[in-house]
């Protein structure tokens, strides 16, 4: 009895120890969702290398954490503005970049990728990245709409890879869904479930199934929003005005796809209608192909102009 009491001990503090042992952070891609996810990392006391593929763009990605910082900052220290930009500083010391994730991933607890939304790309990154990284790595893709199991082939390490998938903006957003692929190991699960929580998020439970529970709800209402303008039944102002004073979301559906980014959106639907031709929630959008072949992609394009005017 006693002895199964030692070892019960012992499993769970191993577990603990595991679960502790996520503090160094590998951030692949510093666009929209990797600099808010490094961001939220580093404040929560993790050391996060971000990776994106050129200096010019991780200059970008620092310089918009630090906007966001200051944005946290003068909430936080309102009454004491001088303690803020001391706070942001301690915070940005957590984050270092890179542009060579195969040698930083080397060191690293967890790596959570956060690259375009492409089959393919996640796929050869994680397969270089499997060679790099230690055997107690972790893989996490931030996916929106790609099977976690599909990407996780192109690695050896189907047991340490799951989903991570957090919501724009990450600073603000308090959700995380963390995936668990059929060959994702319980104590991987566990371990994202813990990594979630130390960064101060609400984790939910997911299956690896098409848009995980939030994007399989809020893709199809999108679209729809998109189709009925297309057919002419409501402006875009007025659609995205309803949905706000109407459903008591924070932002219109237009305001959202500007926000997401058009060329995200178009990689979501384009990847399920090919999976699912016959399926009228997933067809294609004239109005969204046009605006993303003009080069339209949203606040990412011009912070201060809709892509959909
Ligand atoms: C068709 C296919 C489509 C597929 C899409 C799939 C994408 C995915 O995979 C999953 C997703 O992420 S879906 C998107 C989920 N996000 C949302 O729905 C956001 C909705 N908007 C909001 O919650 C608020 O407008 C929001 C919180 C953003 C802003 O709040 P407010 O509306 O009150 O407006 P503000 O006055 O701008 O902000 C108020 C204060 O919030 C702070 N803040 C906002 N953004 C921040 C940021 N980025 N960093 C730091 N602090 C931030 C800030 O304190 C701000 O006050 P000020 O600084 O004084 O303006
Ligand atoms: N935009 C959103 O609201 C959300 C997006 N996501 C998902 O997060 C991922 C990233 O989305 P965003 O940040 O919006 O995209 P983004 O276009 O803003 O940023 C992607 C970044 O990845 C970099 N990148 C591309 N290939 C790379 C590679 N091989 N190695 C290193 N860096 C590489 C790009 O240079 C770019 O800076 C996608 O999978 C998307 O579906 C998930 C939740 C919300």
């Amino acid at each position: 009895m006693a002895f199964v009491t030692r070892q019960f001990i012992r499993s769970l503090s191993s577990s603990a120890a595991l679960h502790a042992a996520i503090k160094h952070v590998t951030i692949i891609g510093g666009g929209l969702m990797g600099a808010g996810i490094a961001q939220v990392a580093a404040s929560t006391g993790h050391s996060v290398v971000l990776v994106d593929t050129s200096e010019d763009i991780l200059k970008k990605s620092a310089k918009g954490i630090e906007s966001s910082l200051k944005r946290v900052a003068k909430k936080k220290f309102a009454e004491k503005p001088e303690d803020g930009e001391a706070f942001i500083q301690k915070i940005l010391k957590n984050i270092s970049t890179s542009t060579d994730a195969a040698s930083v991933v080397q060191g690293t607890d967890l790596v959570v990728e956060a690259i375009v939304e492409n089959l393919k790309v996640k796929q050869d990154l994680f397969g270089a990245l499997d060679k790099a990284a230690p055997e107690h790595t972790i893989f996490a893709s931030n996916t929106s709409s790609l099977p976690i199991a599909d990407i996780a082939s192109s690695t050896a390490r189907l047991d340490r890879f799951g989903g991570l998938h957090f919501f724009n903006p990450v600073p603000m957003m308090k959700l995380v869904e963390v995936i668990k692929a059929p060959g994702t190991s319980q104590q991987t699960f566990d371990s994202l479930l813990e990594f979630s929580k130390a960064l101060g998020k609400h984790p939910v439970s997911c299956k690896d199934t098409p848009g995980f529970i939030v994007n399989r709800l809020l893709v199809p209402y999108m679209l729809e929003a998109v189709r009925l303008h297309e057919r002419g039944h409501g402006s875009k102002e007025d659609i995205d005005v309803a949905m706000k004073l109407g459903a008591g979301y924070p932002m219109g559906p237009f305001e959202l796809l500007d926000y997401v980014g058009l060329d995200t959106s178009k990689f979501i639907i384009d990847g399920w209608h090919e999976k699912d031709p016959d399926n009228p929630l997933f067809a294609p959008s004239p109005l969204l192909n046009k605006l993303v072949a003009e080069g339209k992609l949203g606040k990412k394009t011009d912070v201060a102009v809709s892509s959909f005017i």
